[in-house]
Formats: structure tokens, sequence, C-alpha cells
């Protein structure tokens, strides 16, 4: 009996896990090419070199410049007890985001980080609430009130590296998200809580050991079989420590956005006006405040720093680093920076060499590669492809970043297409997606730019930069492409 009921199950998880993502699989091959585990399938070798050279650049470039995009509108892979496809096709990706209706985010490898930040808003009618609430905060005007704040920290930062007079082998991703990380609190809160620490770390490096700790996990194998309650429950003495460590500071963030909350709301009561600019003055002005609660307040506080820290950081980095590898291209920057004296978000979003730089930046290595898994809730077509219940699809940005119907020699960083009519012409407007499109796209891709154009700014005002000679950048595929081993450039005060 018992061997019966072991072949049942057997025989069920089998059917679960591989023959029907396989059938899955076979059905939507025939749009494009695909992998599947264990490793077979035209992709498979993506797969394997991504694993031998831990690169994902190489077997990126590797396997794009073989295949024939024209054929191959998507990428298919099996996922769980499902597919997962990849949309590749600006035609398809364009229908994508015109039927977002049909799409859910895909929770399961997410749910760690959601219960760092409460989870996602499923409710169509939730979500374009919160987008209405916030556009206001994340306009362009809005923003430029806050340019000379970002400047000052920026200046602040360099003149510490200057004073330390250390210029050798610095990160410039590490480097520039200390200043994104004090935006975002400034942004939100109207304060860098410079002087506050938690656990002896400073705010913006407690919440990255957070995120590091709960992304970490996300990798442990019980994870993998049983998600987030595997991790939450702390049957393991560093779970507890990560969950403990949780807790305690969204307890001490509650407290922080409380005070900060009352302060605005005297200085209001009392003067007619909040001089400060952020979120929370700007709730209070508006009367939004009334209408949103202390834990969905900090849960978008959350939500942005996650998304706006590193994101913004990797962009001005990989900047930093793409200006080492190409030199006329930072000594055009140079000239254009130097001649400009006006540093006001208007003044940087008009230069044009500067701008060039950073939108080919997001389009060569832009930190947002793909979007987070979306779960299609019913079946519906994108053109001719049904897609089935169940199956996940996400947008692969890159590809279309990198595909050679678009973008004349796209292996190459050349911000100069940008200035080029001829190729900005001949653009589909799903061919360029650095903060995605439609209703879920980017809230915060103003102050991203505001923030990147003044870093950068300032650092090439101050430094060349020189790559160390025996660096080579191999690029780990995580959330976004990642150097493996920290950049390590010579600032030279210039
Ligand atoms: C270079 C920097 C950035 C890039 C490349 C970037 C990219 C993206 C992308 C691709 C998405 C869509 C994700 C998806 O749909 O799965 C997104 C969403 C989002 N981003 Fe950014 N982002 C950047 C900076 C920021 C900043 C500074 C903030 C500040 C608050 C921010 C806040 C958000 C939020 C809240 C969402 C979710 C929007 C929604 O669901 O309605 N991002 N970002």
């Amino acid at each position: 009996m018992i061997y019966i009921i072991i072949t049942l199950i057997l025989m069920s998880i089998l059917y679960k896990y591989l023959v029907k993502p396989y059938s899955l699989y076979r059905k939507y091959k025939k749009y494009g090419d695909g992998y599947f585990f264990p490793l077979f399938g035209e992709a498979a070798e993506y797969y394997q070199n991504l694993q031998k050279h831990q690169d994902c650049e190489y077997s990126f470039k590797h396997y794009f410049d073989k295949r024939k995009p024209e054929d191959n509108r998507i990428i298919v892979s099996n996922m769980g007890t499902s597919v997962k496809i990849n949309l590749v096709d600006p035609d398809l990706i364009k229908q994508f985001y015109q039927k977002s209706e049909n799409y859910h985010m895909d929770h399961f490898f997410m749910s760690n980080l959601y219960r760092l930040f409460g989870t996602e808003e499923e409710d169509q009618k939730l979500h374009r609430n919160f987008r209405k609430q916030f556009a206001p905060a994340f306009n362009f005007e809005y923003l430029q009130n806050l340019s000379s704040q970002i400047t000052k920290i920026t200046d602040n930062k360099i003149n510490s590296l200057i004073q330390a007079n250390n210029f050798k082998d610095i990160d410039p991703i590490a480097f520039s998200s200390e200043i994104t990380g004090q935006v975002i609190l400034l942004s939100f809160l109207g304060d860098t809580l410079e002087n506050l620490s938690f656990r002896n770390m400073k705010l913006p490096h407690a919440l990255s050991y957070i995120l590091n700790c709960l992304c970490g996990q996300m990798g442990e194998i019980g994870y993998i079989l049983f998600g987030a309650k595997y991790t939450q429950k702390g049957y393991f003495k560093q779970h507890k420590e990560v969950e403990d460590f949780m807790q305690e500071f969204k307890n001490y963030l509650r407290v922080i956005l409380k005070q900060k909350i009352e302060i605005y709301r005297k200085e209001f009561e009392q003067t007619g006006n909040i001089k400060q600019t952020c979120i929370l003055s700007l709730f209070i002005q508006n009367g939004e405040i009334d209408k949103i609660d202390l834990d969905d307040l900090l849960k978008y506080f959350l939500n942005f720093f996650l998304a706006g820290t590193e994101t913004t950081s990797n962009l001005v980095g990989m900047t930093i680093y793409y200006l080492t590898q190409n030199k006329e291209v930072q000594q055009k920057l140079q000239q254009e920076i130097d001649q400009n004296t006006d540093y006001s978000a208007e003044a940087l979003s008009n230069l044009p060499y500067l701008n060039a730089t950073i939108k080919e930046t997001l389009r060569y290595q832009g930190p947002g590669n793909s979007l987070l898994d979306r779960i299609a809730v019913k079946e519906h077509y994108l053109e001719d492809i049904k897609i089935e219940k169940g199956v996940i699809v996400n947008v692969y940005m890159k590809a279309v970043h990198r595909d050679s119907r678009f973008y004349s020699d796209p292996h190459t960083y050349n911000p100069q297409r940008w200035l080029d009519s001829k190729e900005n012409k001949s653009l589909h407007p799903f061919t360029y997606l650095p903060f995605s499109a439609g209703q879920r796209n980017c809230i915060g891709q103003h102050l991203a730019l505001i923030e990147a154009r003044i870093i950068l700014n300032s650092m090439i005002k101050n430094f060349n930069f020189k790559i160390n000679e025996g660096y080579k950048l191999i690029l780990d595929f995580k959330f976004s492409p990642q150097p493996l081993n920290p950049l390590q450039i010579h600032f030279d005060r210039r």
C-alpha cells in the first residue's frame, strides 16, 4: 500500500513539475526559442554560459548575436509548475502593456521582500489610487525644489572624499548609493536623518542590510520549496535574527514617520505653509495625509527606498565605468560640463551630451533589465499568441535595447546615437523602456534622472576617471546586472 501511495505522489509531482510545464513549453516554443530545466533547448547555452562564466553580459551577447529576432518573438522556459514567457518583440510588448489588467504580480519569489514592505497592490483601483496620491510628489516641477539639497548632499560626499585624500580603487556605485539613499529619505521625510542610527548603522545602511539578508534567504533551498513561510517562522537562529531586526527597525521608522508628521502639521497650522519640500509635507498641505494610514505610509517609504536607491546609484556608477572605457566620451562630457555654470535641475536637463550619456547607460546596461514577473490571471491573446491562465510573462527590456533592427551596432556604448537624428527617427516606441511603460511604469523616473544628472555633473567637474589596470568587469545576474567584484576606479582630481 505504502508503495502505491509513494508512486502516486511521485507521479503527481512528475506530472506537475515536468509533464504539464513541458507540454506548455512545447506549445509556446513555436513562437520563439527557449530552455527547459534540466537544461535543453536553443537558449540552454545562454544559461550554461551564465553558470560557467558568471557574466551575464558574455552569455547575453553570445546568445543574442546568433538568434534571428524577427523569427523569435519570445523566449520560453519552465518555471515551477508553469512556464515563463519573456517578451522580446516590441509589438508583443506593446500589447502586454495595453492588456495589463490581465496580469497580477507573481508573488512567489518576491514574497520575502513583501515581508519588509507589505504586499503589492493587486487591486487595480487601489493601485490607481496610489499613483494618483503620489504623482504630484514625483512630477519634475515639484522635484526641482529638491535639487539644491541634492547638490548639497552630493557636494558634502565629494568633499569628504577629497578630505580623506584617498582616490584609489573607488567603487562609484557604492559611493553614489550613499547619496541616493539619503535622497530618498529627503524626498519622503524632508530630512536625511544623518545623525540617527539604528543598532550602530546609519539608516540607509540598516535598510540595505535587511534587504541583503532577505535577498540572500531567497537563494536557500527551503525558500525555493516553501516560499517566505520558511524564513518568516524563524525556525533557524539566523532567520529569527533577521525577523527581529526587521520588526524592530520597522517600529523605529514608524515612530520617526509619526514625529515628522506632527512637526509638519504644527508648522502648517501655525504658518499656513511648510518650507520643506517632501512627500509628507505635500500630503499635509493637500490633505492626503488623512486618507492614508501610518502602516501604508511606512510601506510606501520602504518601497521607494528599495526601488530608488540601488537603481539610481547603479546608473551613476556604471556611467562612470563606461567613461573609463570610452575616453572621448569622458572628454566630450567634461567639455560640456565645464562650459555650463547653471546647476539647476532644469539647466542640467538641457545638457545634450550629459543626457545622451545617461540615456545610453540606461539602454546599454540599465538597472531595469526586465520587470518583476507577472502572472496571467485570465486567458487572453498577445497578438496571435494565446496566453493561458497561470503563465508567467515578463518583458526582457535588455533584449530590445540590444536589437540590431532598432539600434545600429547595439553592443557598442555610444551616447552619440541619441544625438543622431537618423537613428532616433527609426525608433519604435516600445524599443526603449528603461523605466517600463503603462500604468506601472517607474513613478520615480524624474527623481532618478535629476539625481543622476546632479551627481554626474559634480563628479565629472571634480575628477578624471581611470579603471584599475587589473580590473575586469564581470556582470553578475541579480535583479539588475551588478559587477561581481566592486568596481575599482581611480578618481584623479582635475
Ligand atoms: C535609474 C533608476 C531607476 C530605474 C532604471 C527604475 C526602473 C523601474 C522599472 C523598470 C519599474 C517597473 C517595474 C515593474 O513593473 O516590475 C519601476 C517601478 C517603480 N519604481 Fe523605479 N526605477 C528607478 C528609480 C526609481 C526611483 C528613484 C524611485 C523613487 C521613489 C523609484 C520608484 C519606483 C516605484 C515605486 C515603482 C513601482 C511603480 C508602480 O507599481 O506603480 N524608481 N522602476
